[in-house]
């Protein structure tokens, strides 16, 4: 894991993730075990969403005159916006929009739905890819052209506390998320001037990479009433005025799969949480001349009873050495492996061998016990695999007194430094030059008495800082 980048573009590739040899820089293809991983992420993030959002399809295309009526929003989009200008051989007479993300197209509709105070809270959601033409360096699953795996949910209310209430929600929302597939975190408000182009406010969550510099994993946004007013969505109220609605919006992407590989990958290869591994049970028989078809068979029928117990389990019976067997399946991240020889069958044992311990178990073997044995065993591995993630997070969490010990951290581990902060917009800039790292956001309020570290003026916040992605 010294070098992450490399480490994480091989594994990619070897597991057989995405294929990278797609002809436009920044998309890629998801291969069958990539594809897989991604269902089963999706799977668990809509069963949270269905609790209280819609599900929604909206178009790719978006008239350019939707996309520039908010000025803000349109000027922080305008440069990774991909235009369609031609239906065939004809010019269209107006330029159409990739979605880059889908507040223009989804608010006109919007003021034609809301009418009336009852058809509020509105909370939608849907699963799409949108393009963005990112100018910076381009990396798979974390900074694309086309973000194939973007969850977008778009609200909206009555009043500004309802608003600052979904806002809540859905912070809530994505820390059940990430705590299933084990992913640390840290939220903080992002700072006046790394907002999301036209929203009041910015909540975003940071895991940190092996290499210490912290990825955006989601983010959820405050939007007031300024897009309401830019589109025209009002509702009538109890007593019959007409007032405009408060809206959110919020969202992840691909990138959650990447911090999935990232974070609980290692030496050996990918490490997946069973919740969203393709195979959650590997069987591999151990063969000796004599007895080997006892032992297919046992397999076999381990196979089947996993299997019927809703169990994603695979037989490997490929006539090939045990140890290379092993080798492929931690390297595809498998949590759970079971070995089955002649002697195991005998004292009615089977051996089991976790992806997160190199030790193997052996267990008793009961047909009407094993698969719940199996399951017990898998919800302990997740466990595990959370609690290993939040210490090493955890750990990489520093907090300084002074800029130089800010410098000497981020410089010696990279990581997280929290510190009091002014809160001052030319201050936070000042600080981000001097010592070449962005401004996080900032976590609640700091007891008086304490400082701003880089202007000595009393502090307002915690502020977090780190080298990102
Ligand atoms: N180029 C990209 N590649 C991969 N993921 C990205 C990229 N750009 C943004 N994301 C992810 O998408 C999330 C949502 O994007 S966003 O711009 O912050 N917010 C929105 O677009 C809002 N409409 C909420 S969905 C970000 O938090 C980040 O995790
Ligand atoms: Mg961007
Ligand atoms: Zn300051």
């Amino acid at each position: 894991m010294t070098d992450f980048s490399e480490w994480f573009h091989n594994i990619l590739e070897e597991a057989e993730i995405i294929d990278t040899r797609y002809p436009i820089k920044g998309m890629h293809v998801w291969l069958p075990q990539g594809f897989k991983i991604r269902k089963y992420t999706l799977k668990i993030l809509k069963e949270i969403l269905d609790e209280d959002h819609e599900e929604v399809l909206f178009p790719l295309l978006i008239p350019e005159n939707e996309l520039a009526k908010e000025a803000i929003h349109v000027k922080g989009f305008e440069t990774e916006v991909y235009w369609v200008t031609h239906g065939g051989l004809t010019e269209l007479n107006e330029k159409l929009a990739l979605r880059p993300t889908s507040e223009t197209a989804m608010y006109p509709m919007f003021s034609l739905w809301v009418r009336s105070h009852t058809d509020l809270p509105m909370k939608f959601y849907q699963v799409v890819n949108t393009f963005r033409y990112e100018t910076r360096h381009t990396r798979p699953l974390i900074r694309v052209r086309e973000i194939t795996t973007f969850e977008e949910a778009h609200t909206a209310h009555a009043s500004r506390e309802d608003a600052a209430k979904q806002v809540e929600n859905a912070v809530e929302i994505y820390k059940t998320f990430f705590n299933i597939l084990g992913i640390p975190y840290v939220v903080t408000k992002r700072p006046e001037w790394d907002k999301f182009p036209g929203a009041d406010y910015t909540m975003a969550f940071d895991t940190l990479l092996p290499d210490g510099k912290t990825l955006q994993i989601a983010t959820v946004h405050n939007l007031g009433q300024t897009f309401a007013k830019t589109f025209d969505i009002t509702y009538e109220t109890a007593e019959g005025a007409h007032e405009y609605v408060y809206q959110t919006c919020y969202g992840l992407s691909d990138r959650v799969i990447a911090s999935v590989i990232g974070i609980h990958g290692d030496e050996a290869g990918l490490f997946l949480p069973p919740e969203i591994a393709p195979y959650q049970v590997v069987i591999v028989p151990i063969i000796f001349k004599k007895g080997s078809e006892e032992v297919m068979e046992f397999c076999r029928n381990l196979e089947k009873t996993l299997k019927s117990k809703g169990i994603r389990v695979h037989f490997d019976d490929r006539d090939i050495r045990a140890g290379k067997k092993y080798y492929e399946w931690e390297m595809r991240g498998v949590p759970l492996r079971i070995d089955v020889g002649p002697r195991d069958i005998a004292n009615k044992k089977v051996v089991t061998v976790r992806r997160d311990e190199k030790e193997k178990e052996i267990v008793d073997f009961k047909p009407e016990n094993i698969a719940e044995d199996v399951k017990s065993i898998l919800d302990d591995v997740t466990r595990n695999m959370g609690d290993k993630s939040w210490k090493s997070f955890n750990n990489e969490v520093r907090s300084v007194e002074t800029l130089e010990e800010a410098s000497e951290k981020i410089s010696k581990y990279n990581g997280i430094i929290s510190f009091g902060w002014c809160g001052d917009e030319a201050c936070g800039k000042e600080l981000e030059e001097k010592i070449n790292v962005d401004i996080l956001g900032i976590q609640g309020e700091i007891e008086d008495g304490n400082v701003c570290i880089n202007c000595g003026k009393p502090a307002k916040h915690v502020a977090l800082i780190a080298k990102t992605y």
